[in-house]
């Protein structure tokens, strides 16, 4: 291996207890808002096809006059409990909340900066009422901070003068401060969900960003800092030049899923998704397919099924209401998560050869496997594969515990499970098996001989 300074100082996910709760979260919400949120993705009437939240960078669009939006922010309608308990009832356990976003404007009093909501018209700590709000009603908050930020002079994409130096350097210590400040007058929050490390200038400052994580951490004993923080020293960034995960847990998956457990390699991991096909902030048009409560629950599953927790995006308009489809989305999952938590929450890979009925997960500290149901075969028969030495103990029905299931042993790791004659699912269901391990078989078996 590579002597390094600056990568991995852990191989392997984190044992402790603050990292145990992120991991049995299962469902959690993105909250996108911001100045962009009052263009929706359009400017002089024109339609912008890319992330509304990227508005600024269109050429459409003068930058002092993208600049100039926060003396126009001011969301009377913005009422974060109303948020928080829609988040509730959609049953997300976390919530990422957007305090600054590439364009460098602040949710919160930041006094490193006259860029934000204080000199707005709104004035209020939209931050302060966001983490508020969601700890009362007992969801756990995370702060999204976008490293890059267009509105500070001493930005730099790359180091390519010693004034570009220079400048970084004070960048560094800006960025430094802002977070300091964030967990300083936000204690109650979690962990820090970083974006905008991809530049060159970024990559060169693995040093910083490894003493920034400590500086962070000994702020927040516990907090949880994903994989898009650090660099090392030679520029790698997620895995340090030995493909060791720099960080809590894996923060690539962004808009996509893992296939397999193979591609998340034994890391903690979360998928950040958006409803429509792209897209974080408020876009009045979203175009091509957006995402069913059906489709929601599907990824949120496999997302479990494979060890990791399924994030996603809420864009609110800028006077703070959802649009319809996104309350439509939280209530019909919330509506399903109700009856059907047990096989989310406290769950992990169930090391399950994948079926195509569904997907497997497994309780965590526990035996119990669930298959969530998407797709029923004709002959109402599940194949199951459980792991070597553990067989099915009885297969229920999650919703009609008293509903035991008929099993048929196909070979030495195999099984079949009926569903109940009649039985017309509308919706995605889940079977709950309680497993046995092969030695109480063998007991049992020595008990009739
Ligand atoms: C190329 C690219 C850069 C940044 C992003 C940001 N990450 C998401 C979590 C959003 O914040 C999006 O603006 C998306 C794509």
């Amino acid at each position: 291996p590579v002597a390094l300074k600056h990568g991995a100082h852990r191989v392997g996910k984190r044992t402790d207890a603050d990292m145990a709760k992120w991991r049995s979260y299962g469902l959690g919400q993105f909250i996108h808002w911001g100045l962009y949120s009052i263009l929706e993705g359009k400017y002089n009437g024109k339609y912008y096809n890319g992330a509304a939240e990227w508005i600024r960078s269109w050429k459409e669009v003068p930058h002092a006059e993208y600049d100039s939006l926060y003396k126009q922010f001011n969301p009377e309608n913005f009422n974060p409990t109303q948020w928080a308990k829609m988040a509730k009832q959609m049953g997300v356990k976390y919530v990422t909340f957007t305090t600054k976003h590439h364009d460098g404007f602040c949710l919160w009093p930041s006094q490193y900066t006259q860029y934000t909501v204080a000199n707005s018209p709104y004035k209020k700590d939209i931050v302060k009422q966001v983490v508020d709000a969601y700890t009362k009603e007992g969801i756990d908050v995370y702060l999204y901070f976008s490293v890059m930020d267009w509105s500070h002079p001493d930005w730099r994409t790359d180091l390519k003068t010693k004034e570009d130096s220079v400048a970084f350097d004070r960048f560094k210590l800006f960025t430094k401060n802002q977070l300091t400040e964030l967990l300083k007058m936000y204690p109650q929050t979690k962990g820090l969900w970083f974006d905008g490390t991809w530049d060159t200038s970024w990559k060169k400052s693995g040093a910083f960003s490894d003493s920034l994580e400590q500086h962070l951490k000994s702020l927040i004993p516990g907090l949880i800092i994903g994989s898009r923080l650090r660099a090392d020293e030679f520029g790698n960034r997620h895995n340090d030049a030995n493909g060791v995960l720099m960080g809590d847990y894996e923060q690539g998956w962004e808009r996509k899923i893992p296939k397999t457990y193979a591609d998340v390699h034994g890391n903690d991991w979360d998928c950040v998704m958006t409803i429509p096909e792209n897209g974080w902030g408020y876009a009045e048009k979203w175009l091509g397919h957006w995402k069913t409560s059906y489709e929601c629950i599907e990824m949120t599953t496999q997302c479990v099924s494979l060890g990791g927790n399924f994030v996603l995006n809420f864009g609110p308009k800028a006077d703070g209401t959802f649009r319809p489809e996104e309350i439509t989305v939280a209530k019909e999952m919330g509506d399903w998560m109700k009856v059907n938590n047990a096989a989310i929450y406290d769950c992990e890979y169930a090391n399950c050869e994948k079926q195509d009925w569904g997907y497997f997960t497994k309780k965590q500290n526990d035996d119990k496997i669930y298959m969530v149901v998407f797709n029923v075969p004709i002959n109402g028969s599940l194949k199951v594969k459980l792991p070597k030495n553990t067989s099915i103990g009885k297969a229920s029905l999650l919703q009609a515990p008293s509903t035991v299931l008929s099993t048929e042993q196909l070979d030495y790791n195999a099984s079949y499970i009926q569903l109940p004659k009649g039985m017309k699912p509308t919706s995605p269901f889940v079977i709950v098996i309680d497993t046995k391990q092969q030695s109480q078989v063998e007991t049992e078996q020595k008990a009739k001989t």
